[in-house]
């Protein structure tokens, strides 16, 4: 058992800070407003899941998110301030609302440092209105932390978000502040404990003879029609003995998917969706934008011999290369239409421990008059999880699935107050409530797509995910 300790500046700046929010709050009297201030400080290097386990609360909104490959691992928990709204506006309203909070914010610390300052966190569901009405997300959650827990190459930062006015008591605010910092030193880290073996049951939500025979429809439909790619999924239900762990199952896929985003979020209600994606939307760094072109798939061989077969057969592919194609083709028009100019770089594969895929990285200058939210609107859902052409995809999507998508396959991530973001697509994802999960996976289906080999690797992808929860 080890103990972190914590070394902050915070002791050292706790006076200029009790000093800097007093005058801010003189400020808010005498204006008669309100005023977000975020906090950054730099502290000892914590796990930040294990800070998210031991603080969050279960009645508290939070989100997780981690790339390893990245060095990066984030935990925001609580809101102070949060937008949860339905329809096709939900983009645009999220640009705005995360602008007049940004209007409002000061900083207080180590703000130019990579993850210092204010992050709102965003999550959005597959279609712009769920119609299962008791699906337990809206199809935009957009929220503030009040905590935010960062590592970045093993440099960790906490912020704290506050809303000053002239009835807050900024004492307690900065007493606050410390006893966190304090909870946060003394969290043990130590091996995930063995937990009681728990037993699980398994329930198709979509029986295998029901899949193939979507496959085999929408083949035909794209031999007929303007459809000429549906991404179909499936649900697999879960019901364990015992309630669900989300900190070990967080633990156990980033171990498994070492090269994979890492994510969840949960509602503050008692459910929470998590997962591990390869699929980045989009991550701006200093107005340079990178996208990932990911469609076509091969399963990852048992020999390196195998491997290579596999990984040839589907650089070779024509119908794999069709499926990638269509992926590539709708974001770079897209991107074109925002004014932007994509660049295509070389082609790779994105090898992951059971699968690999067909993956073009596509970068661009982003124009600082052009929000994230704008091009995470003119992306999503690209034909890796939509199809082309996009509408009478997502209209079939509708038909031929039984189950409410959710927050499956949708953009999720966050934005910085300099116009920086990362989104992912929540791919590879399970929706959890107590004892029971829902998972989630889906394939390409083109001209030349067999229902069975598809099935398959449906299947394969389900089987990744369960491996991490059970
Ligand atoms: C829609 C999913 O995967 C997409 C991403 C990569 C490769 C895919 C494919 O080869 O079918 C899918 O387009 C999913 O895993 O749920």
């Amino acid at each position: 058992m080890t103990v972190s300790p914590c070394r902050s500046n915070f002791f050292v700046k706790h006076k200029d800070l009790y000093q800097f929010l007093l005058s801010v709050q003189k400020n808010c009297l005498k204006n008669d407003c309100r005023q977000i201030v975020s906090i950054s400080l730099n502290i000892d290097w914590v796990d930040p899941l294990v800070v998210l386990e031991k603080l969050t609360q279960a009645n508290e909104i939070n989100f997780y998110f981690e790339n390893k490959e990245k060095g990066e691992a984030i935990a925001a928990i609580d809101a102070i301030a949060k937008l949860q709204i339905d329809g096709q506006e939900r983009f645009t309203q999220a640009e705005y609302f995360i602008k007049s909070c940004l209007k409002n914010i000061i900083n207080f610390g180590n703000d130019n440092q990579p993850f210092a300052g204010s992050h709102f966190f965003c999550y959005f569901s597959f279609f712009d209105r769920n119609i299962q009405t008791n699906y337990p997300f809206p199809s935009a959650t957009i929220f503030l932390p009040r905590w935010q827990i960062t590592v970045k190459n093993q440099h960790c930062i906490l912020v704290n978000n506050i809303i000053i006015n002239a009835r807050v008591n900024v004492q307690k605010i900065v007493q606050n502040l410390q006893n966190k910092l304090k909870l946060i030193e003394s969290l043990e880290y130590y091996p995930a404990k063995f937990d009681l073996a728990a037993n699980f049951s398994k329930k198709p939500v979509t029986s295998s003879t029901h899949f193939k025979s979507s496959v085999v429809s929408a083949l035909e439909k794209i031999g007929s029609s303007h459809l000429s790619k549906i991404v179909l999924a499936d649900a697999l239900d879960v019901r364990s003995s015992n309630r669900f762990n989300l900190f070990k199952s967080l633990d156990n896929l980033r171990q498994i998917h070492p090269n994979c985003y890492i994510f969840s979020t949960s509602n503050g209600k008692g459910q929470s969706f998590i997962g591990a994606s390869p699929e980045r939307l989009i991550s701006i760094h200093s107005q340079q934008l990178i996208t990932d072109a990911l469609a076509g798939s091969a399963p990852r061989g048992k020999t390196p011999a195998e491997d290579a077969a596999n990984a040839n057969r589907l650089l070779e592919s024509e119908k794999e290369r069709h499926e990638h194609l269509l992926v590539i083709d709708f974001i770079t028009q897209r991107l074109s239409q925002l004014g932007l100019l994509p660049q295509v770089l070389a082609p790779r594969l994105r090898q992951l421990s059971n699968i690999q895929h067909l993956w073009t990285p596509i970068s661009a200058i982003v124009p600082a008059n052009v929000h994230p939210l704008k091009i995470v609107s003119q992306l999503h859902p690209t034909p890796a999880v939509a199809g082309a052409a996009r509408d009478i995809a997502c209209a079939e999507i509708r038909r031929y699935e039984s189950f409410e998508r959710g927050l499956y396959a949708a953009p999720l991530g966050w934005i910085d107050s300099h116009g920086n973001c990362e989104f992912i697509v929540g791919i590879r994802s399970a929706l959890i409530d107590g004892d029971r999960a829902r998972l989630y996976a889906g394939a390409g289906i083109v001209a030349g797509s067999d229902p069975d080999r598809e099935f398959a690797e449906v299947q394969l992808k389900l089987q990744a995910l369960l491996k991490a929860l059970v």
